[in-house]
């Protein structure tokens, strides 16, 4: 089991590295814990002494002495104890000072269909049973065996009954650990589905009090609360019961030690002093086993999140991979047989999309409404992985860039703005004086790309211009505003490759105009420029066309030939029902079903694909 929590896979370095650092800590508690273990044994000599030298000797001297010795054995022991419980925290806070930006930063890595938002909870999970009683309870264990052993000193008839006892509340820890289990892994996922859910409800709360789903989304928030509860509650009752049953057992065998030790007094086969010696002896034998009972709830969860931290790291193993420092890229993206499948779905969202762009050179992306324009989208920004296929920047593979490094020659508007909390000149710097660019540059870069994007006048004319401050998800703009100052932040920079999803979905005549602008401006310096749109105006000015169908490029080329071919596909016989083509950007949306493009295959110029 142990050698499953050690991390091995690829991307888990961090983690080992970190566990790694904290290793002195570890053994330092550990032997702390064996002297504390030992100095537990002060009571149970002191005792045996009083009894078998003070009283019969009425020896005052020694009294003191003794007494003496046990207060500071007892004082070394509760100083020890302290210092191993203050040395497993500090263990915590190293592996949060070394691991949790990490955790973060994989986070954000992340491809799956739901990141796990949560994965800081677990850590923290981890960092508590660190830091807790869990360790210290795992490190008191192996010394069952020695009292045990001080047990058949005291008189094997002792030893026997302590050892049966142990293996009975042994026993019983195993049923409680197979019981328990599987029930504390059901309860903690649906106790993270609770929150996800109350997360998802509260981030759209407005939305929520408009549609009146006020009452249905509580009911549902409540019906997962009471699932995450039962669970709960069905895991710590059957916990309960063993725990019950454990210190049922365990007070029952101290007195019988008691009883059986004064048997063994009266027979004269052990001294007084070992009646109630028997007693302690066999309860400090059982108190791991007890306690160990009682924290493995937060044991196993901290197991469960170190597993799910350990796939998180191993799942985002790119991230911190050695990479050569390349040259300065000018532009040119090559796109070469990408597909995506997203998890979950039957068939692919993009199957082997092949094309290429020259720096200074535009290209449209025109298709139907879930033909896997924003999905592209996102794969050119390196937004979302591919499962299949490339795409490189002048010549080297995404892959080959360090993640950050590759974002600083990519400019993306999404379709939806995502502006975050923070000021309007933080974001469009995105936010880059949190890791050390001074405010100055940032500060003037910001008011350069928002003049690029024609966003400054605009910016200017808000109450506190660029200081002012958004609210969570960039609350505080109009969508026309928010998505101008996004523009702004794709243009921070002076990026080589430009991609913008439907830019110009909320403008007016006037941001249009600006954008148009901002796109002939960043194309006239040398980027390449991807843009995705519905709406005609935006494309008017492009220097090619591509067109998506169902996750595949239908058509690619230059403008004014995809053009010709679309206005030709325009006027064959209808398409089947359910499916349609996209009007020629430009021309008015036909009434009835559209026609479809022919499925010849491919010739020169405009290129083909199927
Ligand atoms: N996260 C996801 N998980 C599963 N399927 C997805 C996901 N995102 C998109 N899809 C699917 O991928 C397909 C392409 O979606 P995409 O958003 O790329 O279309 P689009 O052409 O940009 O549409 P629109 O013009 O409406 O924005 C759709 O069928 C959609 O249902």
């Amino acid at each position: 089991m142990l050698k499953n929590l050690l991390p091995s896979k690829p991307g888990t370095e961090p983690l080992a590295e970190a566990l790694k650092a904290c290793k002195t800590h570890f053994i330092w508690a550990f032997l702390f814990s064996a002297l504390v273990n030992l100095l537990y044994l002060t009571p149970t000599l002191y005792m045996m002494q009083v009894y078998d030298r003070v009283v019969p000797t009425g020896g005052l001297t020694t009294l003191v002495l003794i007494t003496a010795v046990a207060v500071f054995a007892l004082a070394a022991l509760a100083g020890l104890d302290w210092l191993r419980g203050r040395l497993m925290l500090r263990a915590g806070l190293r592996l949060d000072r070394l691991l949790s930006g990490k955790v973060l930063a994989r986070v954000v890595d992340l491809q799956a269909k739901s990141p796990n938002t949560q994965a800081l909870r677990e850590f923290d999970n981890v960092r508590g049973a660190i830091g807790g009683q869990g360790m210290l309870a795992l490190f008191d264990a192996p010394w069952t065996p020695i009292y045990l052993l001080c047990c058949f000193l005291l008189h094997p008839a002792i030893g026997v009954l302590t050892l049966v006892g142990g293996i009975i509340l042994f026993t019983l820890a195993w049923l409680n650990e197979r019981d328990t289990r599987p029930r504390l892994n059901k309860a903690i996922q649906s106790q993270n589905h609770a929150y996800a859910a109350q997360e998802g409800v509260a981030s759209q709360a407005e939305v929520v009090r408009a549609l009146g789903m006020r009452q249905s989304s509580i009911a549902r928030q409540i019906e997962q609360r009471q699932l995450a509860t039962a669970a709960q509650a069905d895991a710590q009752l059957a916990g309960g019961h063993y725990s019950g049953a454990i210190k049922f057992l365990r007070l029952v065998m101290q007195s019988a030690a008691l009883g059986l030790a004064a048997y063994l007094a009266v027979k004269s086969e052990i001294t007084p002093g070992s009646i109630i010696a028997a007693s302690v002896l066999l309860s400090r034998a059982v108190a791991p086993i007890e306690l160990l009972v009682g924290v493995w709830p937060s044991l196993v969860q901290a197991v469960a999140s170190w597993k799910t931290l350990t796939d998180l790291f191993a799942g985002t193993a790119s991230v911190e991979r050695e990479r050569t420092t390349l040259p300065d890229p000018r532009g040119r993206l090559q796109v070469e047989g990408v597909s995506v499948k997203f998890p979950d779905t039957e068939s692919p969202q993009l199957r082997g999309v092949a094309f290429s762009l020259k720096p200074g050179e535009t290209l449209g992306i025109v298709g139907s409404s879930g033909s896997g324009k924003t999905t592209l989208a996102r794969v050119i920004a390196g937004a979302l992985k591919p499962q299949a296929g490339a795409v490189r920047l002048d010549g080297a593979e995404y892959e080959a860039r360090d993640g950050d490094e590759l974002a600083r020659w990519i400019g993306y508007l999404p379709q939806v703005p995502s502006l975050f909390a923070g000021s309007i000149k933080d974001n469009i710097s995105r936010f880059s004086t949190s890791i050390g660019v001074d405010q100055e540059t940032a500060d003037r870069n910001a008011v350069k790309a928002a003049m690029a994007a024609g966003a400054h006048e605009l910016i200017l004319r808000l109450p506190n211009g660029y200081d002012t401050v958004l609210g969570p998800y960039g609350q505080g703009l109009s969508a026309g505003q928010a998505q101008r100052v996004a523009l702004a932040r794709a243009l921070y920079n002076d990026p080589v490759l430009l991609v913008l999803d439907e830019p110009n979905s909320n403008l007016d005549q006037e941001g249009e105009a600006a954008l148009m602008q901002a796109i002939l401006g960043a194309a006239a310096r040398g980027a390449a420029v991807v843009i995705i749109a519905h709406r005609a105006g935006v494309l008017a000015r492009v220097d090619r066309l591509l067109m998506m169908r169902e996750g595949v490029v239908q058509l690619e080329g230059p403008r004014e030939e995809v053009l010709e071919k679309m206005r030709a596909t325009a006027g064959r016989p209808a398409a089947p029902a359910g499916q349609s083509t996209p009007q020629p950007p430009g021309q008015p949306q036909q009434r009835q079903a559209q026609p479809q493009p022919s499925a010849q295959p491919a010739q020169n110029h405009p290129r083909r694909t199927q």
